[in-house]
């Protein structure tokens, strides 16, 4: 396992840089469109095959790329830089208006995009509104170690909370953790690929229950289990 890491880390250095170009969504996005504002068209969508995706990273992309023909399922998008769903609301209403303005915000982007290649966290996410649920198919590269071989348990909470984020954020719009709870039931290896399976329990006035789990590929793996409480952020209150 640490063998094919280190030759995995070696070719990902190679491909660093490198991205497929993005292909345009095609009708049935256009749900994930809205969701995901194009205020800036000129942001480039990550959550599309790069040379640092396994091959199951891959099968399983192109297995859920089926899947979106008939529109029961859309993948969404994933910016780097200003994720912009509705962004111009959360900077209204949450963010000092200075800070917003000024240099503060110029060199942020979204933590799980943030790494080259292959090395953090190469991630896609598929949304059925109907069934109120996503998945995530997740490859955790070698900068994200805990335990010599395995994936860090932070790494693993931030990608159940994006995952978790994306399902709640599909029916309550604007939205926050306000508490996850994980249960780690087998550690996850480096540069492994896993499957979040989560959905929206219940939705109670402004609050989101979420769960899911984590399986390997063969789904014969479960590495977690986790349940999510996520609030619809209201436009009248301020963070601070
Ligand atoms: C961060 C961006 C969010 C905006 C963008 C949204 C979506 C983005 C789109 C797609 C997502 C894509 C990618 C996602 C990527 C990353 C996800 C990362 C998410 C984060 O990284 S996010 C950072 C960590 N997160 C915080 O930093 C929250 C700090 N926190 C607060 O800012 C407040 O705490 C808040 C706003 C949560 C609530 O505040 P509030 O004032 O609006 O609401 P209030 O307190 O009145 O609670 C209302 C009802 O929820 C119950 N309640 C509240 N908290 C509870 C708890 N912990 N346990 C049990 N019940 C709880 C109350 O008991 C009441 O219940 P009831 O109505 O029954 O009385």
């Amino acid at each position: 396992m640490l063998r094919s890491c280190t030759a995995g880390l070696r070719s990902l250095w190679a491909l660093r840089g490198r991205r497929e170009g993005a292909p345009r969504l095609s009708a049935d996005l256009q749900p994930a469109r809205r969701l995901f504002s194009t205020e800036k068209a000129v942001h480039k969508d990550w959550a599309l095959p790069n040379p640092s995706w396994s091959k199951d990273l891959k099968l399983l992309f192109d297995q859920f790329m089926k899947k979106c023909e008939d529109g029961s399922w859309e993948r969404l998008p994933s910016c780097k830089h200003t994720c912009t769903y509705k962004s111009e609301d959360f900077k209204t209403y949450f963010l000092d208006p200075q800070l917003v303005e000024g240099e503060g915000l110029s060199q942020a982007q979204l933590f799980t995009r943030g790494f080259e290649d292959g090395l953090g966290f190469e991630y896609v996410i598929f949304n059925n509104n109907d069934e109120k649920r996503t998945v995530c198919l997740f490859q955790g590269g070698p900068y994200l170690q805990g335990i010599p071989g395995f994936l860090h348990g932070g790494a693993i909470a931030t990608m159940i909370d994006v995952a978790f984020g994306s399902c709640a954020a599909i029916s309550g719009g604007a939205v926050m953790t306000a508490n996850l709870n994980i249960n780690f039931k087998r550690p996850v290896p480096l540069c492994s690929v896993v499957v979040i399976h989560s959905q929206l329990d219940k939705l109670e006035g402004r609050k989101l229950f979420v769960s899911c789990n984590v399986r390997s590929v063969d789904e014969k793996t479960l590495y977690s289990e986790a349940t999510g409480l996520f609030i619809k952020l209201d436009p009248k209150k301020s963070s601070t």
